[in-house]
């Protein structure tokens, strides 16, 4: 397997002269890397001119206690950091995943004698069993990035035991089909949990070596697969031999799925912290991640975008190359099924020898510069498209599975590379869905779109053509986007990094200030709608019983915002924070039951129901618990006696001034900690506007946070104690509301004054609370 062992660790560039040349340099001539090549490429990646080291660049593999080793540590020494357990049980699973899965294929023709089924009904099994993988994977996703991942991957390992098992007993094509169903939902743990497991336990140093292991334990697997399954049924013999294959793979599954339970869990972003900031701080109680908060996220990661949108683009070739391939065998030289299962092989064996090389290459790569890993994944792509065409006119069996060595080699090494480069341009916290994600891309586009491609093709020209019009341009389009990507990886990195400092600097405020600490804040918010950003680096924090006005030109940004902190939409940098912990991905109902509240204006009454039945539906999330809804429900209309007068009339019957009331009163059934107003006083009488005054000031007696947009100057200097005024998307003001007046570009945006006043230099540092005046 991999050499990184204890001899000391070797590099075989050739410097800046082509990964390719490198790569070969890296099998053939090991030479150790100088520190000043170590140096000056961590001086290069330095991005955006901060002097801070990126994740898994340069010091790579700095010790816990802080000290860097001289160079990045050796598949050994990183095992040991991370304890070898993790590894150990996750390489084994995945080797009985890949024995088994290769199972189908081998016992077929025994199970559709035994089942009675067609050769069709055998193909569609054994294809739905992989798309029951991808579906799993956005589930699964999303509980790797929530809970304890060793419980996770011993319950889903577990079940595919259970799974293999019950294919042994199965009396029918239908049981057979339902038992590969949950074995491949059981699967889908396998890339999101255990790949996010692995990052997390393990320094980034060795990332690419532990993926090139687990992928050459796999292959292995799989090439092995034929001889201990067909051995197993042949052993057995009979027309039921195959069953005693599934109950027999069934048994090493369960042990393993045991020993899973009990796997450590490491402190998520471990390695990410140990080597940004020197240190591992912990988030102590995180909320739950929503799914499309985390996915809205996740696109904005332009490598990803871009890794995904290149795998996308070569599934169209990937997923139906195999099936064509062995359709070609079989119509142009007639090979039955086990010399086509040979011609498979021998590109199987090659890619076992090269594997580890890879691996190791990678990573010394990617601690140079990470670009240039990804770029080495792109270069081993590309080329292996020209092969195809070799591959599909050799003049015999032999010289066609000799062209497709290369072709396996190359691909099984850019795609057991590919995880350990999504692990860590991924923000830590969404490495599950992250992972999810690209295989919802890849199969759903790519597969599907490639089978619908092939389909006319194969009928009107034969596999040949097939696989020339699809395979050959889409790998090449994929490998190059992937080279493309490489632009990004530094950029979005860098963001990584500027997260986590971040984080600590909070950290650290919150160790010196535990009292101090606001009930929001936000913090580096950028936020686009498309291509059009529309909010660039906003931060403030509003405290206990404070009323934060946000004023602003027309399209300033300023419902963006509100929308961002309810959760309505998702930054695409930053951080928003209730009572300190970190929200940016929690979806808009949890944050409501956390006591994000907006409110909803006018609008956001049921006009049909009565002023108490409102109420009632008000108070839905918390229907699970009457006494609470109804104490709440009094408490609420106790502010609003003229709503008490109107109780069991129809909410259309309410003036808008009194439906803005119930409305209010609506939102403070949720017992919020804050509160977000979007246009207060909008269309009302000045009456019914002091009124809300009133209630507001209340509110704020009682210690509750608002954030208020105002097109009002005079409502928002009356009600908040500071205001924060934004221009395009950028805030120009923060201060005291009291002083907004006097300040000239206010006066030109709400009084018609002098409109070119200079709004330059008003802002003050996010969270401060200045008082210009
Ligand atoms: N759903 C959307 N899609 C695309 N662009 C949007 C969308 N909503 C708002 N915008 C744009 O984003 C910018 C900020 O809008 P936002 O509504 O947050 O501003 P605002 O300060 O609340 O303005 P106003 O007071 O006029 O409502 C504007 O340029 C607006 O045109």
């Amino acid at each position: 397997m991999d050499g990184g062992t204890a001899a000391p660790q070797r590099d075989g560039t050739g410097g800046e002269h082509g990964d390719l040349a490198d790569l070969a340099g890296a099998v053939l001539d090991e030479s150790p890397p100088t520190a000043a090549r170590r140096a000056s490429g961590r001086s290069r990646r330095s991005a955006g001119g901060a002097d801070t080291a990126l994740p898994g660049v340069g010091a790579a593999g700095a010790d816990p206690a802080g000290k860097p080793p001289a160079e990045g540590p050796t598949l050994r020494q990183g095992l040991r950091r991370g304890g070898t357990s993790v590894f150990t049980v996750l390489l084994i699973l995945t080797a009985l995943d890949e024995l088994e899965g290769a199972a189908l294929a081998v016992l077929a023709p025994d199970i559709r004698d035994s089942l009675g089924v067609g050769n069709g009904t055998i193909v569609f099994l054994g294809v739905a069993a992989g798309a029951f993988t991808v579906l799993g994977a956005v589930p699964m996703g999303w509980i790797a990035d929530r809970f304890r991942r060793g419980p996770v991957i011993g319950a889903s390992t577990a079940f595919f035991a259970m799974m293999v098992f019950l294919s042994g007993f199965a009396m029918n094509a239908f049981m057979f089909f339902w038992t590969r169903f949950g074995a491949g939902v059981a699967k889908s743990n396998s890339g999101p949990v255990q790949g996010s497991l692995l990052a997390d336990t393990y320094p980034i140093g060795i990332r690419g070596r532990l993926g090139a292991s687990i992928g050459v334990s796999g292959r292995l697997c799989a090439v092995l697969s034929p001889l201990v399954v067909g051995g197993i049924a042949a052993a057995v013999g009979g027309p039921d031999g195959w069953r005693w294959a599934y109950y027999l793979l069934g048994l090493p599954v369960v042990v393993f799925a045991a020993f899973a339970f009990f796997l450590p869990e490491p402190p998520r972003g471990q390695w990410e912290k140990t080597e940004v900031l020197g240190e591992v701080i912990e988030d102590e109680n995180p909320p739950p991640i929503s799914i499309e908060a985390a996915f809205a996220r996740l696109g904005r990661i332009r490598t990803l975008k871009t890794v995904i949108l290149a795998f996308a683009a070569m599934g169209f070739g990937l997923f139906t190359t195999p099936v064509l391939g062995n359709l070609f065998l079989e119509q142009e030289y007639g090979l039955d099924a086990f010399e086509r299962g040979m011609v498979g092989t021998a590109g199987g064996v090659a890619g076992l020898l090269v594997l580890p090389f890879v691996g190791r290459y990678y990573d010394r790569r990617f601690q140079e510069d990470p670009a240039r890993a990804l770029r080495l994944i792109g270069l081993l792509i590309v080329p292996s498209a020209l092969f195809a065409p070799l591959q599909f006119f050799a003049p015999n069996p032999v010289l066609f599975a000799v062209f497709g060595v290369p072709q396996v080699v190359l691909l099984s090494c850019a795609f057991a590379l590919m995880g350990p480069l999504m692990q860590t341009i991924v923000p830590y916290r969404l490495r599950g869905l992250g992972t999810a994600m690209a295989s919802i891309y890849v199969f759903f586009i790519g597969a599907t779109g490639g089978g619908l491609v092939s389909a006319p093709l194969i009928d009107g020209f034969g596999p040949r053509t097939a696989v020339l019009i699809t395979l050959v341009p889409a790998t090449i389009i994929g490998g190059l986007l992937i080279m493309r990507g490489a632009e990004h990886v530094h950029g979005d990195l860098a963001l990584i990094v500027a997260e986590l400092h971040e984080e600590q600097a909070e950290h650290a405020r919150r160790q010196a200030e535990p009292d101090r600490l606001p009930v929001l804040q936000v913090n580096h918010v950028d936020f686009s709608y498309g291509q059009v950003q529309v909010l660039y680096d906003v931060g403030f924090e509003v405290r206990r019983g404070e009323v934060l006005a946000l004023l602003g030109t027309n399209g300033a940004g300023k419902s963006t915002i509100l929308r961002l902190i309810a959760g309505l939409a998702t930054p695409e940098r930053g951080v928003i924070r209730l009572n300190g912990r970190t929200v940016t991905f929690v979806a808009p109902e949890q944050r409501v039951r956390m006591g994000i509240v907006s409110l909803a204006g006018g609008a956001g009454v049921f006009p049909g129901m009565s002023v108490r039945e409102n109420l009632e539906m008000g108070a839905y999330i918390h229907r699970a618990d009457p006494d609470l809804v109804r104490e709440r429900i009094e408490r609420s209309l106790a502010l609003f006696p003229r709503l008490v007068e109107r109780a069991d009339e129809p909410a259309s019957a309410l003036s808008g001034g009194q439906q803005q009331m119930l409305a209010l009163a609506m939102a403070l059934l949720h017992d919020p900690e804050v509160l977000l107003i979007d246009e207060l006083s909008l269309g009302l009488a000045p009456a019914m506007v002091g009124e809300l005054l009133e209630v507001i000031e209340r509110l704020r007696a009682e210690g509750l946070a608002m954030i208020v947009v105002e097109q009002s100057l005079n409502v928002a200097m009356s009600i908040a104690d500071r205001a924060l005024f934004l221009e395009k998307g950028r805030i120009r003001f923060e201060g005291a509301a009291a002083d907004l007046a006097e300040r000239d570009f206010v006066r030109a945006v709400f009084l018609g004054g002098d409109a070119g006043a200079d709004t330059s230099d008003e802002r003050s540092a996010p969270g401060e609370s200045v008082d210009h005046g």
